[in-house]
């Protein structure tokens, strides 16, 4: 249980913030079959003690309702009497503001994430050459290289939190989970979204670019 007192004005830019993004995403295809979940930590920062609004679990994200979000504390437990559901990867969101103390967790499943996750599945990582958008992660090395960590998917989630907590790194804001998506996160919204982007981005160009390779073997 969290003890935290929050602002109500807190409490409503992380809904108008969550639904922004929401929207924006939904108009580029990023939520097929109600599948993505989004969240948005408000209040003070302590691994033991958080609290975040977070997309009700199976809702259409295409659309707005009064039902979309709900808060949660620290261990994924609604804040307040409520008949919504939190995501049921709430767990992972969860974890990941207690390993990276970040304010926005952004999760999406697209074509790109999905078969990159699994081509990439043996080396557990998807290696990244000098592509401009790595800088899009605040690494500003000439021709960087970076490995974006690949976990397994399960369909019990408290399963898949292990691997998170031992496979993240903190200099890449994102972990994919195998033949399922992506989760980006930032210091804010507008930082993880950028993550977001850069990561799909990225994630086209190799796929693009391997494909290009292999016809010319
Ligand atoms: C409907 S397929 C996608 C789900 O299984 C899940 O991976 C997902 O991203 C959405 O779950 P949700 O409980 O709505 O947050
Ligand atoms: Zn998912």
């Amino acid at each position: 249980m969290s003890f935290q007192q929050i602002a109500l004005e807190d409490k409503q830019r992380a809904l108008s913030e969550l639904q922004e993004v929401k929207e924006l995403f939904a108009s580029r295809g990023w939520f097929p079959g109600t599948s993505g979940n989004l969240s948005i930590r408000v209040g003070d920062f302590n691994p033991n003690d958080f609290q975040f609004a977070v997309t009700a679990s199976g809702k259409d994200k295409t659309v707005h309702t009064p039902e979309d979000y709900l808060f949660v504390d620290q261990d994924g437990k609604p804040c307040e009497a409520t008949r919504l559901k939190p995501s049921a990867e709430t767990l992972i969101h969860c974890e990941i503001y207690k390993l990276t103390g970040a304010g926005a967790i952004f999760h999406i499943h697209s074509v790109f994430n999905s078969v990159i996750s699994e081509y990439f599945w043996d080396r557990k990582s998807v290696p990244v050459d000098g592509v401009e958008l790595i800088k899009g992660f605040n690494i500003w090395d000439e021709e960087a290289h970076i490995d974006i960590p690949i976990v397994s998917n399960f369909a019990h989630i408290p399963s898949i939190v292990p691997e998170i907590t031992e496979r993240i790194v903190k200099h890449i804001p994102g972990v994919l989970l195998r033949k399922h998506g992506i989760y980006a996160w930032g210091a804010n919204a507008f930082e993880a979204k950028r993550h977001l982007e850069a990561f799909e981005f990225i994630f086209e160009y190799v796929y693009r670019l391997e494909l290009l390779q292999r016809g010319n073997r």
